[in-house]
């Protein structure tokens, strides 16, 4: 157990009911430090009957939850988000033990966290409604918003604080209640959060965390008919699965799926910057960010400058355990992420590209791999199609726009993009023809909680953060009123 200052923040037992409780049989998993393979913990290894016993404390703690006032939802929400912030370097050194990240880069996303908490509980006092002109003299219309009721939420392990907030977040915020099936890699950070939640008012069943076998608890979460949406961040295989499981009870899906970022370097690009922004997309989280930049397409006139200056600057990355001074690159998060990323590195060489920088697994061995900066890539090459999720930069090479925007283009994921220029027409006619949710023009990193995260194509449906945010948990009804004679 990493040592904390408020060691009741170490929680090893599932949430369910305002209660910290086992699996029915006693069975637990262990869950390892990926910078050391040491078990840090064990929790609950759970299944269907422990939570469908989280979905019916949910759904009787809905009634009283949506009757409060948006106001008293938001206070308890305010209250959680401060208690988060205190708590800030405990969660960032839970989160560091079990996801890897640099120290640095977890108080970030604990920070991050906190802003969905605090941003949801100022939207949760602006679900408006309409009144509607009727046709008819005798009519009046209204259009009110209601939450859609119990919601399962389905997180991954590359950002256990920020991905459980931004659903759990908007969900309490509209009035909802929820059931957390966090990522066995990473379920300490979700209750962690879940025991700040407690001690700030979130009633008994308004919020449960249940760990244990995946396909057993989704199975049951997105087969009871008391569950009526599914929020899912994760890769797109289990999306497309959950999102078909869903299909029996025609429960409302959320779906932040796997990405294939393009990063384009035009000529007229600051190459500083560019750099700089592959850093900051490339090689954040080592490369385990469904946004990172994925395919990196350099034009001609730029090319052998811009390799060569990102190469000077991924050579000042220091590789190590997240807790260590100055790590800038944490571990991946297990063997079989270092095989993936390593085999996209030999796929790319055995097929004529060749490594400037790195290329291979860091001294330090086990989960470490070394930053990469790979050249002469072709479409031939794995990393075009595939999400590397790992600190690897394959640049590809192109001539004119057009060409780029069709390389970039040709995914079926379409998550984020990233475009450098400083060009203003060219700027708005690449922007305006990518095709994915979110561009960021020469900028690196873009998320934060007041803009509307998600996807098209095949990395998502729906969008997390923003105003649009809690729109997801609500169903719109209609009222049509004749008003007596
Ligand atoms: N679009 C976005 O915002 C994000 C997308 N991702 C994508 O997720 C992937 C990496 O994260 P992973 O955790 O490895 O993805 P994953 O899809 O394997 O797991 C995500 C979550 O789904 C659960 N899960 C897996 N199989 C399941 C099943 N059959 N039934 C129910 N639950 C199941 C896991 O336990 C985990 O909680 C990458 O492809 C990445 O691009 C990750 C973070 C953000
Ligand atoms: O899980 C992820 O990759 C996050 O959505 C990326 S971000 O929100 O931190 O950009």
């Amino acid at each position: 157990m990493p040592s904390l200052a408020d060691k009741a923040l170490f929680r090893d037992r599932a949430f369910i009911d305002g209660n910290w409780v086992a699996a029915d049989d006693g069975a637990t998993f262990a869950v390892d430090d990926p910078a050391t393979g040491n078990a840090i913990g064990h929790v609950p290894m759970m299944g269907e009957v422990e939570t469908r016993r989280a979905i019916a404390a949910a759904q009787a703690a809905l009634p009283a939850w949506r009757a409060r006032t948006a106001k008293e939802r938001a206070t308890v929400l305010r209250a959680w988000f401060d208690l988060i912030l205190a708590s800030q370097e405990d969660l960032a050194r839970l989160l560091t033990a079990e996801q890897g990240k640099p120290l640095a880069e977890a108080r970030g996303e604990v920070a991050y966290a906190a802003s969905f908490i605090e941003w949801f509980a100022e939207e949760a006092k602006r679900v408006y409604g309409d009144t509607i002109p009727a046709p008819r003299p005798e009519n009046r219309l209204i259009v009110i918003k209601q939450p859609v009721g119990v919601v399962a939420a389905i997180t991954p392990w590359n950002f256990p604080a920020a991905m459980i907030t931004r659903k759990v977040g908007p969900a309490l915020a509209a009035g909802c209640t929820v059931v957390v099936k966090p990522a066995e890699a990473t379920p300490f950070t979700a209750l962690a959060l879940a025991e700040l939640g407690c001690r700030a008012g979130v009633p008994a069943g308004v919020l449960n965390v249940v760990t244990g076998v995946p396909e057993r608890i989704g199975g049951e979460l997105t087969a009871n008919p008391a569950v009526r949406k599914l929020s899912f961040t994760g890769s797109t295989r289990v999306g497309k699965a959950l999102m078909a499981q869903c299909a029996g009870t025609v429960k409302k899906v959320g779906l932040e799926l796997g990405g294939n970022a393009p990063f384009i370097v035009f000529d007229d690009a600051d190459l500083d910057q560019a750099v700089a922004g592959v850093l900051a997309s490339k090689f954040r989280n080592a490369g385990q960010t469904c946004v990172c930049a994925n395919r990196i397409l350099v034009q001609d006139g730029v090319y052998d400058r811009f390799a060569e200056r990102l190469a000077a600057a991924v050579a000042g990355f220091r590789v190590g355990a997240g807790v260590g001074d100055g790590v800038t690159i944490g571990p991946l998060i297990n063997a079989a992420a270092v095989d993936k990323a390593l085999g996209h590195v030999a796929d790319a060489v055995a097929k004529g590209g060749r490594v400037l920088i790195g290329g291979g697994r860091h001294a330090l061995g086990g989960n470490f791999v070394e930053p990469t900066v790979l050249t002469g890539v072709t479409a031939a090459m794995v990393v075009m199609r595939e999400e590397t999720f790992g600190p690897v930069a394959p640049l590809f090479r192109f001539a004119i726009e057009a060409e780029a925007i069709g390389m970039a283009n040709d995914s079926d994921a379409g998550l984020a993009a990233y475009l450098f220029s400083r060009d203003i027409g060219r700027i708005w006619r690449v922007a305006e023809a990518l095709e994915c949710g979110m561009v960021g023009i020469n900028e690196g990193v873009f998320s934060n909680e007041v803009a509307p995260f998600g996807g098209v194509k095949e990395s998502g449906i729906g969008r997390e953060g923003s105003r649009y945010g809690i729109e997801e948990y609500l169903d719109i009804k209609y009222l049509c009123l004749r008003l007596p004679a």
